[in-house]
């Protein structure tokens, strides 16, 4: 599954809980996020509402009143410490980080004496966190991959900050979006996309661009607190599963030669390679130059995050050069189902040639958390998984 933001209308934080909560993202995973940075209560409340006639969820984000003044180094650990998703954890650094370095530059301040306002901070704490929380929810429970995203529509005009008045697009957000090399655009007379949205689209986004090819499967309609004159004040998430030119086209393949890491270090290196964008990362053990025995480390990811990909093998194994080869691809349509067990949904994985289902294969992460319920062992909860999914497409059955 890939996801498309449409920010046409711009994005905020309470915007983007609106569409994960609309795209079917349970609220109480994003209360869940909140909650486990043990900080002030704060309630998000979904409603439905409506903007310019077209239904849509807003998130309501109650903070109480505080008078914590919070500074990027203090949110930071905040953040690290709190029971989070592994992923969503490291999200939500990456957006507040984006948040803060955006701030530094626009304050002219260091990084770490970057200084969140009152309730502005717990606000958009609690946004990032369960923003984060929701894509790694989707992520699991509904395989995505990758999220692109349009223009964005930042807005022009004033508004009132602790300062003063702020000049729109607001300083932090144009230096957010333009760290990510987010294409941008005016248009409205006031303010569509906020720091905090901008933060979590430059999280997200791995590219930008116009709705790629897809099977529309879901689509997740956020709204923003105000209901402007000039356009329905919407984030559309659009979930699917991609074709065309997606599935056939090309990809990106890293690969160097390592003879001096320690190999305990390899399953840390595979996981920051995963959580860069790579779509696989394998070892193959070789005998190098001067007799060495080493491996090849080969990471594959689509070509627009292997920018992303490579810092990564920088940064975590001892490589100082590696081969960037582009290499073709041709992936079959997939589409995710479920089967039941016991009463419990097991997701399974459908490959198409055209209409004709060609290969089915069960989630194993699924059967794995279902056995461990369950107290069965795993074979016989793939067992059973396998066979249901057969009975649906006998074409595929052994
Ligand atoms: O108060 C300050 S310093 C302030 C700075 C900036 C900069 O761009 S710098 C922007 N703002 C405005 O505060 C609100 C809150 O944004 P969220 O992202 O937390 O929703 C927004 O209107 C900003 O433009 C304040
Ligand atoms: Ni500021």
């Amino acid at each position: 599954m890939i996801g498309w933001l449409d920010c046409g209308a711009g994005a905020s934080g309470d915007m983007f809980l609106g569409a994960l909560v609309d795209a079917g993202v349970p609220v109480e995973i994003l209360q869940q996020a909140v909650d486990a940075l043990g900080v002030e209560r704060v309630e998000l409340h979904p409603d439905p509402v409506t903007r310019h006639g077209l239904s849509a969820t807003h998130v309501r984000v109650e903070c109480p009143p505080t008078t914590v003044d919070r500074r990027f180094s203090a949110i930071r650990d905040l953040i690290a410490a709190a029971d989070l998703p592994e992923r969503a954890r490291a999200d939500a650094i990456e957006a507040f980080t984006r948040l803060g370095r955006a701030e530094a530059i626009a304050h002219r301040v260091e990084l770490e004496k970057v200084h969140f306002h009152e309730v502005g901070a717990l606000d958009s704490l609690a946004d990032v966190v369960a923003a984060c929380a929701g894509i790694e929810w989707l992520r699991v429970h509904r395989g995505l991959t990758g999220v692109t995203a349009s223009q964005v529509t930042v807005g022009g005009g004033v508004t009132r900050g602790a300062h003063g008045g702020i000049p729109l697009p607001a300083p932090a957000t144009l230096a957010v979006l333009s760290a990510a090399d987010a294409p941008v655009s005016g248009e409205v007379p006031y303010e569509a996309c906020t720091p905090t949205g901008a933060a979590l689209i430059a999280t997200f986004a791995t590219g930008y661009g116009t709705l790629p090819p897809m099977r529309v499967k879901a689509i997740g309609v956020g709204a923003g607190g105000r209901d402007p004159k000039e356009r329905a004040n919407l984030l559309r998430l659009v979930l699917g599963e991609p074709v065309g030119a997606q599935a056939t086209g090309t990809a990106t393949v890293l690969e160097t030669n390592v003879d001096d890491l320690d190999p305990r270090l390899w399953p840390p290196v595979q996981a920051a390679l995963f959580a860069a964008g790579a779509s696989d990362a394998w070892l193959t053990p070789i005998l190098m130059k001067k007799g060495r025995p080493a491996h090849t480390l080969h990471v594959l990811c689509r070509d627009d995050v292997a920018p992303a990909v490579r810092e990564a093998i920088f940064a975590h194994t001892t490589a100082i050069g590696l081969r960037v080869l582009t290499v073709g691809k041709h992936a079959l349509d997939r589409e995710m189902s479920t089967v039941d067990v016991e009463g419990r949904p097991v997701r399974i994985k459908l490959a198409r040639v055209g209409e004709t289902v060609v290969n089915v294969s069960v989630e194993y992460e699924d059967v794995a958390a279902l056995a461990l319920e369950l107290g069965r062992p795993a074979k016989q909860v793939l067992a059973a998984a396998t066979a249901k999914a057969y009975r649906r497409y006998p074409e595929v059955a052994p």
